[in-house]
């Protein structure tokens, strides 16, 4: 059995070329750009007041000062600024050439049409032209694009962009024993959770995801799911990556050509995890046991997802003390469900009573997982460990 580190290699190196699109600015949320955005403008274009008032001179300041004309955003005074004079300005106006203050009117007494500083400043309450950013600056953040990041990209005038194409992940449940939700299980069947699971992880992963029908427990069946999903970019199928006489995924694959990356890991839960390449199609099997599968797919399926998307990766396994003592660990490496809570700006991690990998309710009262390498020896409270933190 491989490692967690050498199987993530393999699964990584499945990802391909970044494959790309081009879309409207409005339909960026979440998108990765796969070119660097270049400001068509300079913000602000021009020397812009902060604040409503009066633009006057600094020199000036302690005059009294004759206001002759008004600029408002969008409005901006154009005439002929002579000395002891003031423009009645606001906010988003360009400021005149020949002025380099504005003063806030909170600080200004008005008579008619002259003005007086009651209170003077030193902030000049400008926006020099160019202090945001400038015609031609490049915007090419490494992660996915955020509501500030749209903002950012639209005041540099770009309306499309080229992005990475969202992976399309076909996932495909199996079993003879399982029925969708809100169906009643027949005699010996559970429900399937599964796949929402996984089609949730994929995508807030950045994927589009098509959830296959249940597919039963036989090779017909099977390779019928995968001819459905022969659009994907990835496909993952969940169950039946064991040793039984029903667990088909191994074989099915092989004989419809699967490059193998690898079958097992010294892994714990999701030992029986499959990876390989089925024509231009990464895959992962996921094992069938609902902690193992959303395991895998946050450890694998995640960072294959934001690979295929050139997002780099990202370290999720972070330092924390151990509250509880633990027995020695086994041969496989252990992610743990757990508890955190942060005492004394440490991350306090400790296991939950149950480590079965079937026990959904467990998992989701998780906060996250404790990482335990393979062979560790018995640990006290207070020791150090590392941990992932679900998000
Ligand atoms: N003799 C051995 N038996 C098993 C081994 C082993 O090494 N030797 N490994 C165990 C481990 S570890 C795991 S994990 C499971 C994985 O088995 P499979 O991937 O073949 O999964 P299934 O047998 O199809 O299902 C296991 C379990 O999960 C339930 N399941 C499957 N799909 C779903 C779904 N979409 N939603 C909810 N639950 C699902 C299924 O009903 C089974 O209860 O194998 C061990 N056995
Ligand atoms: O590895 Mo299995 O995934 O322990 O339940």
């Amino acid at each position: 059995m491989i490692t967690v580190d050498e199987a993530l290699q393999r699964v990584l190196a499945l990802a391909g070329p970044v494959r790309t699109e081009e879309i409207d600015l409005s339909d960026a949320l979440g998108r990765v750009l796969a070119e660097p955005v270049h400001a068509r403008l300079t913000q602000p274009p021009f020397n812009a007041a902060a604040m409503d008032g009066y633009a006057i001179r600094r020199t000036e300041c302690e005059q009294t000062l004759r206001v002759i004309g008004e600029a408002a955003a969008g409005r901006p005074w154009t005439g002929d600024a002579a000395p002891g004079t003031a423009i009645r300005i606001f906010t988003g106006a360009p400021v005149p050439d020949a002025y380099d203050r504005v003063a806030m009117q909170e600080d200004v007494a008005r008579d008619g049409d002259t003005i007086r500083l009651t209170q003077q400043s030193e902030n000049d309450n400008i926006r020099a032209k160019g202090h945001d950013f400038v015609e031609g600056s490049s915007f090419d953040p490494a992660r996915p694009l955020t509501p500030r990041d749209l903002a950012l990209i639209a005041a540099m005038n770009v309306a499309r962009l080229t992005v990475a194409r969202r992976p399309r992940v076909a996932v495909l449940p199996g079993g003879d024993e399982l029925v969708p939700p809100g169906t009643t299980p027949g005699p010996g069947q559970i429900v399937s959770s599964n796949d929402l699971a996984i089609a949730s992880i994929a995508r807030l992963a950045g994927a589009e995801v098509d959830v296959l029908p249940i597919a039963a427990d036989t090779e017909e069946s099977l390779r019928d799911s995968f001819a459905r999903a022969s659009r994907a970019d990835l496909i993952v199928t969940i169950g039946g990556a064991s040793v039984g006489d029903h667990d088909l995924i191994g074989r099915v694959t092989e004989g419809m050509g699967m490059e193998r990356a690898f079958y097992k890991i010294a892994m714990r839960p999701g030992k029986p995890l499959i990876a390989g390449k089925m024509a231009d199609a990464a895959m992962l099997g996921l094992p069938g046991n609902p902690v193992s599968a959303i395991v895998c797919a946050e450890l694998f399926m995640r960072p294959l997802l934001a690979a295929m998307q050139g997002l780099p990766q990202v370290e999720r396994v972070r330092d924390g003390v151990l509250g509880a003592d633990l027995p020695p660990e086994g041969s496989r490496q252990h992610y743990l469900r757990a508890s955190i809570r942060h005492e004394d700006g440490q991350a306090v991690v400790t296991p939950l009573t149950s480590q079965d990998s079937a026990l959904l309710a467990m998992l989701s009262s998780a906060d996250g997982l404790l990482v335990r390498p393979a062979g560790d020896p018995a640990r006290k409270a207070g020791e150090k460990i590392r941990y992932i933190a679900f998000d």
